[in-house]
């Protein structure tokens, strides 16, 4: 199942358990704002390069849109032999890429549902360039996002779509966007978070998503019975996201036994020094030829022995296919829709406790927030106030959704559903829709 139709089905189950009224179902369903541009770069050696970037607004009912901006040549690309033959004739376009909507349209409607979980006043929105970071050099990156930006800037803005990270993106992207935004409408910080600190960026962003997963994976074992400590790890992708919480689990006293990234897959059944893994990715962009473990197929780690298995990379790795090779117990979902719906019904019946990614990665978005508000403030917090904030907010939500649970009798993805789509709906009611 595709991730749209996979995030719809979902919403829809919500909905019926909610019972919304069938006319506002699809007024939250529809996105607010589809925007796709082209965006064509000089490249380094004077060959053309054309990228296809996407902004999908979901919904604004809460508060200005949010969420991250992507780089991924897999946000769905395909090469269209035609066009590119024909772009080819002219012998200066070397690339083009083409970002297929669905997946972003899925990521902006999860990012509705999350910020209304969180309960902080955003909507969701996601966006993307079909493109290769990886094989761009820093000045192809700075000027594909600076055309990206000149195309979108009059659709994003502080009270209006607030962009941020996401894979493949980092703070540098976040720059180069707030210095081309600000060229058109004077220095603005707020328009973007997860910036460096140096441009207003938050204290404790970059950590966020995985402190969030931290305090998400400890409401849930707490609630079983259990703690960090002696629990062992398998974490899939170890970027921003995955590689901060491995970092901050290990120092709780959990046992990471099992990491992935796109370059490879390692396996140390007494616990890999995470420490260690971290400067050597650090050095050499990513977890091959790292010492202290045992390579492993990186198709099979999500199937490793283990209690508890964070997805922290794609989208979609946990599906029919696999789902009955896993092992883990519980699986706290870093990564946006990790989990395909057959997937969570087959984890379903075998007992496997899923948190999903609407709570369980809320941290970043979450501290994005803080980060607006101080920009919006001119005032910065202390690192200890931003980590305090956010485990009160993880805290809070969990409460939140095991009510949810409680009351619809349901797992925790449909908790979590139910308590998103509902206060997007009562939002939306409230404001009503005019004539
Ligand atoms: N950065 C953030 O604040 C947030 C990110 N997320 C989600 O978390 C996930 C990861 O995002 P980031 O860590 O920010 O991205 P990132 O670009 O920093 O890291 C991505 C990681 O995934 C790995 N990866 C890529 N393809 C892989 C494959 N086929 N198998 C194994 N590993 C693979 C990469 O090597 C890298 O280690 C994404 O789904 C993203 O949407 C969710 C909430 C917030
Ligand atoms: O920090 C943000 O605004 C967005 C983070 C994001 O893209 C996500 O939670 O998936």
């Amino acid at each position: 199942m595709n991730a749209l139709a996979a995030t719809n089905r979902n919403f829809k189950l919500a909905s019926r358990l909610l019972g919304l009224d069938s006319k506002l179902e699809k007024s939250l369903l529809i996105p607010f704002r589809e925007i796709k541009v082209e965006c064509t770069i000089p490249k380094d050696d004077g060959t053309l390069a054309s990228f296809i970037g996407f902004r999908v607004q979901h919904d604004n009912a809460r508060g200005p849109m949010k969420g991250g901006i992507r780089y991924h040549p897999e946000v769905c690309f395909h090469f269209k032999p035609k066009q590119l033959q024909f772009w080819s004739a002219l012998n200066r376009i070397s690339v083009i890429l083409q970002v297929e909507p669905d997946e972003v349209n899925a990521l902006a409607q999860l990012m509705t549902w999350k910020t209304a979980v969180a309960k902080i006043p955003y909507g969701g929105a996601k966006g993307g360039i079909g493109c290769d970071p990886s094989e761009l050099s820093i000045s192809e990156l700075e000027r594909l996002t600076r055309v990206f930006t000149q195309k979108i800037h009059d659709l994003i803005g502080i009270h209006t779509d607030v962009p941020a990270p996401d894979m493949g993106t980092g703070p540098q992207t976040m720059a180069w966007i707030l210095d081309e935004y600000s060229k058109f409408h004077g220095h603005s910080p707020a328009v973007v978070t997860g910036k460096p600190i140096d441009l207003g960026g938050s204290l404790g962003r970059d950590a966020a998503t995985g402190r969030g997963v931290l305090f998400a994976t400890e409401a849930l074992l707490n609630e079983h019975g259990k703690s960090i400590s002696g629990q062992r790890f398998v974490i899939q992708g170890f970027g921003n996201v995955g590689s901060w919480a491995a970092k901050l689990i290990n120092e709780k006293g959990g046992k990471i036994v099992a990491v992935s990234d796109v370059t490879g897959a390692i396996k140390n059944k007494n616990g890999i020094d995470i420490s260690g893994l971290l400067e050597h990715t650090e050095e050499n962009r990513g977890i091959k030829g790292f010492d202290g473990a045992d390579s492993i197929d990186p198709d099979s780690v999500l199937a490793e022995d283990c209690d508890v298995l964070v997805p922290a990379a794609l989208g979609g790795v946990i599906n029919r296919e696999n789902a009955n090779e896993i092992k883990a117990k519980f699986i706290i979902e870093g990564a946006n829709h990790p989990t395909d719906p057959e997937a969570d019904e087959i984890l379903r019946k075998k007992g496997v406790v899923i948190l999903p990614d609407i709570y369980a990665n809320s941290g970043g978005v979450t501290v994005s927030y803080f980060e607006w508000v101080q920009n919006i403030q001119g005032f910065m917090w202390e690192e200890e106030k931003v980590n305090k904030e956010l485990q009160n907010y993880m805290t809070r939500g969990f409460k939140d959704l095991k009510e949810m649970c409680k009351t619809h009798s349901c797992d925790l993805r449909m908790g979590a559903f139910t308590l998103g789509v509902n206060r997007v709906a009562q939002a939306t009611v409230i404001r009503g829709w005019g004539s």
